[in-house]
């Protein structure tokens, strides 16, 4: 019997012309994650609520569309059938999920899973966060608190060191595990993990451009929500930003995205505290009601484009910004592409449409790369081709 486990591809398969993802090279980290992590993902989910009858029958379809593997239209009485029209579906419908651009094809299962779970339907469970549970749990979980009481440790360092350790708390919140428990010496500890770092020149910008808007498009809730929550109140208080935007996604996505809701229940989460989480979430509800703390929910956030596409008003939103911070990996991919670049083409080529100052934070977790210099990736190869997606490697990168 021949074996049929896939290979994944090493570094020399990985094409270096550019060319977009695909999922349609078996044992690759696309496929795995069409054909193994989603449908496990849709398990989870409908075990995770005691869902009717007619509504398991929905998650054994979806099952049965992600095994066949073929695009198929959204209903024209779809509240998005219209948006999905403008995200290029027509180009897909009767065509293999895998031969998609990955990014088109992972925003398009979301859409699928979140439908068949009811939240878009007129029933009961409209508007039930089918993940609700999980954001949940981990907000109310041991190492949360931990890392809150941990912010309590801060006040006694100076000033830059405080605004470095919130930044790597913010970044590795990403990985959610690791935050700001890692202190002052945390930040030298995990230097060697840092794949690309300009932390000088994110400071420098920030303290150039004093008191204008920053934009933060989040991530994920939950353990890293907070740490971004903890960084925005730090730029309103020490006047490096007058006014910030968070741009959150307008429904549930990607499991642990943050919402308004999840921002809320962050806030409320920080107020319920004592020491310093209280004084945070207190400043930042107040700077809500202020309009000094906005919060977005674009519909293009959960569009299965690149940045690149997007739309006048979002593009003129960045434009305003004195700096547009970008968190996580997904993030990563809409920004720069979501292509085999060779890891040492330049991000600020490859951000160079962006409509003002950008930075990236994030923990590296799928084949997207840009930005790093020759000896560093030649360092990394010899690794193997697991820093590129386990999460272990994380970047801080600026185009100024
Ligand atoms: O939460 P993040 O950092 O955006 O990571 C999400 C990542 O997870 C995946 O959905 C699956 O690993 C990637 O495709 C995606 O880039």
């Amino acid at each position: 019997m021949p074996d049929a486990t896939p290979t994944p591809p090493g570094p020399a398969e990985i094409p270096d012309d550019a060319s977009v993802i695909t999922s349609d090279v078996p044992g690759s980290f696309a496929w795995r994650v069409m054909r193994e992590r989603n449908p496990a993902l849709v398990r989870k989910v409908r075990d995770a609520f005691p869902f009717s009858p007619e509504r398991r029958d929905r998650f054994a379809a979806l099952l049965d569309q992600l095994d066949v593997g073929v695009v198929e239209p959204i209903g024209a009485d779809a509240h998005d059938h219209r948006s999905w029209q403008d995200w290029g579906i027509a180009r897909h419908i009767g065509t293999s999920l895998l031969h998609a651009p990955f990014l088109w094809a992972e925003s398009y299962f979301y859409r699928l899973l979140l439908d068949a779970s009811g939240y878009f339907g007129p029933g009961p469970w409209r508007g039930v966060d089918p993940f609700a549970p999980f954001k949940r749990a981990e907000l109310a979980g041991p190492e949360t608190a931990a890392e809150i009481r941990a912010l309590d440790t801060l006040t006694g360092l100076d000033p830059r060191e405080r605004a470095d350790v919130l930044l790597r708390s913010s970044l590795w919140g990403n990985r959610a595990d690791l935050s700001f428990q890692e202190g002052a010496h945390g930040v030298d500890a995990e230097k060697s993990r840092l794949v690309a770092d300009a932390t000088e020149r994110f400071w420098n910008l920030l303290d150039e451009g004093s008191g204008g808007r920053v934009c933060l498009v989040a991530d994920n809730a939950g353990r890293e929500l907070l740490p971004d929550l903890v960084l925005l109140d730090d730029l309103l208080a020490t006047g490096r930003a007058s006014e910030v935007v968070l741009h959150v996604k307008p429904h549930p996505y990607y499991v642990s995205d943050a919402t308004t809701a999840d921002v809320l229940d962050s806030l409320r989460h920080l107020c319920a505290r004592e020491g310093q989480a209280y004084d945070v979430g207190t400043r930042l509800w107040r700077a809500m009601e202020q309009g000094r703390l906005r919060v977005r929910a674009h519909a293009f956030s959960c569009a299965p484009l690149p940045y690149q596409e997007m739309p006048e008003d979002l593009a003129a939103d960045f434009a305003a910004a004195s700096l547009t911070i970008m968190k996580g990996d997904l993030n990563y991919r809409r920004l720069v592409g979501d292509r085999y670049w060779a890891p040492t083409t330049s991000f600020a080529t490859a951000t160079g449409y962006f409509p003002g100052p950008v930075a990236a934070l994030r923990t590296l977790k799928s084949d997207v790369v840009t930005g790093l210099d020759r000896a560093t990736v030649a360092a990394l190869d010899e690794s193997g081709p697991a820093w590129r997606s386990s999460g272990t490697h994380a970047l801080v990168q600026l185009r100024g």
